[in-house]
């Protein structure tokens, strides 16, 4: 890989033990994946946050960084954490476990990373411009900035994201090439778009098991119904179910209406039976103990359609309901009142973390309902939970009975 004298003296030590182990760690995935040189960036987004996924271990790594005075050179944002930063003790986490995950956010602190707790930072305030390159990890953030924003970036790790937002720099290969943004299969949904979250999130699900790490090519009937949400949870689904990193929907994403060679490519026509299997799957009898909206985290949108249906239904939670997202967003669902209504009716707005890195386990809870396609896939996994699948109605509607 070709470094520039800067990059040549990073690589050698000249400043330091630390920047030298960042530049290390990008210089060796640039020449695992044959990167010709380091590209700048213009944001980074840090996965590897919740003590739950990192660990021991990751809190050590971290800590040695943050102590070697190590900062972030570029506008870098952070995943969600393990537990609400504010509100850990009333929602009843674990001690210990809220001991350890405040010790990871002060080193990420220190190292002058945002600590702003979510997945969607594109909704929060780190929005790159189109074409640009970025390093960002959290694969549902990844699908949306090189989906919908036309951003670049290959699918970070935790280490990766910190190291490019640390040197301000990520290697060059993958996505960030216009070569490799090309689609490899085209799927047709050949039936009305439904306008609801869980519906682009069995999408998700279904056609990221059969594109795998390829790059789908969507054609849908009724584009005008599809929001930014709905994306939101399409991408989250497919980089969960398969390894997708970058789609295009054919008039709505930027790239795709700019025009993209989608001839002798395969096609996959996907229907209502397809539609019909998928909901089967998630066939229960068991009632929920938690509810959760918000994967990935919600938008202010998202959390009035909560709001609304208390309001409308008069309702009062008998199970717990979390509406996760972001504290930018949690405050002004606070300033609109939603909050308020929510909580009345038993159900609690929670920032900073989500259901799948929350240790919910720990926490008693067994049959989770979701309205994500990506909760849905990781569930089980992540959390040992049964799975309770549906539109964010559905499941709200299973709290009340
Ligand atoms: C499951 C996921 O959304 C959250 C866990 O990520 P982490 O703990 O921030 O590495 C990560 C991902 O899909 O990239
Ligand atoms: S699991 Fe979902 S809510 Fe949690 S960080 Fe990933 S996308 Fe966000």
């Amino acid at each position: 890989m070709h470094l520039t004298r800067e990059e040549e003296k990073l690589y050698a030590g000249e400043y330091g033990e630390a920047l030298e182990t960042c530049m290390n760690l990008l210089v060796s995935l640039g020449d695992i994946y044959g990167a010709e040189k380091l590209v700048d960036i213009s944001s980074a987004q840090v996965s590897g946050v919740s003590y739950k996924t990192i660990g021991e271990k990751g809190l050590e790594f971290l800590k040695d960084l943050a102590d070697q005075g190590l900062k972030a050179s570029v506008p870098t944002t952070l995943n969600p954490a393990g537990m609400d930063l504010i509100r850990y003790d009333e929602l009843k986490f674990p001690k210990d476990f809220a001991k350890k995950q405040l010790e990871i956010i002060d080193c990420f602190k220190r190292m002058e990373v945002e600590i702003s707790c979510t997945c969607t930072p594109y909704l929060t305030g780190n929005v790159p411009m189109f074409g640009s390159h970025v390093a960002w990890a959290e694969s549902s953030a990844v699908a949306y900035v090189n989906s919908v924003i036309g951003a670049r970036t290959n699918r970070e790790g935790g280490p990766s994201a910190l190291a490019a937002a640390i040197i301000g720099k990520t290697p060059c290969y993958g996505y960030h090439l216009s070569e490799n943004r090309l689609p490899t299969q085209v799927f047709e949904v050949d039936m009305e778009l439904e306008d609801a979250s869980s519906f682009y999130g069995i999408l998700g699900r279904i056609t990221g098991r059969i594109v795998k790490n390829g790059i789908p090519y969507f054609k849908f009937k009724n584009c005008e119904s599809v929001k930014n949400d709905y994306l939101k949870a399409l991408g989250a689904a497919l980089a969960a179910s398969g390894g997708v990193a970058l789609y295009h929907v054919e008039g709505i994403t930027p790239e795709a209406k700019k025009g993209l060679e989608i001839n002798g490519l395969e096609k996959v026509v996907i229907g209502k039976d397809d539609f019909e299997k998928e909901y089967d799957s998630f066939k229960t009898s068991e009632k929920p103990d938690l509810i959760c909206i918000g994967c990935p985290h919600c938008s202010l949108d998202e959390i009035k359609e909560v709001a609304e249906f208390v309001k409308s239904e008069n309702a009062k939670f008998n199970a717990d309901v979390w509406v996760c997202t972001s504290i930018h967003m949690k405050s002004i669902a606070d300033r609109m009142g939603y909050t308020k209504i929510i909580e009345d009716a038993g159900g609690k707005v929670v920032g900073d973390t989500c259901m799948v890195v929350a240790p919910i386990e720990d926490m008693g809870y067994k049959n989770v309902a979701t309205n994500s396609g990506k909760a849905a896939t990781y569930l089980p996994g992540f959390c040992k939970s049964n799975v309770i699948y549906g539109t964010t109605y559905e499941i709200l509607k299973k709290a009340t009975e």
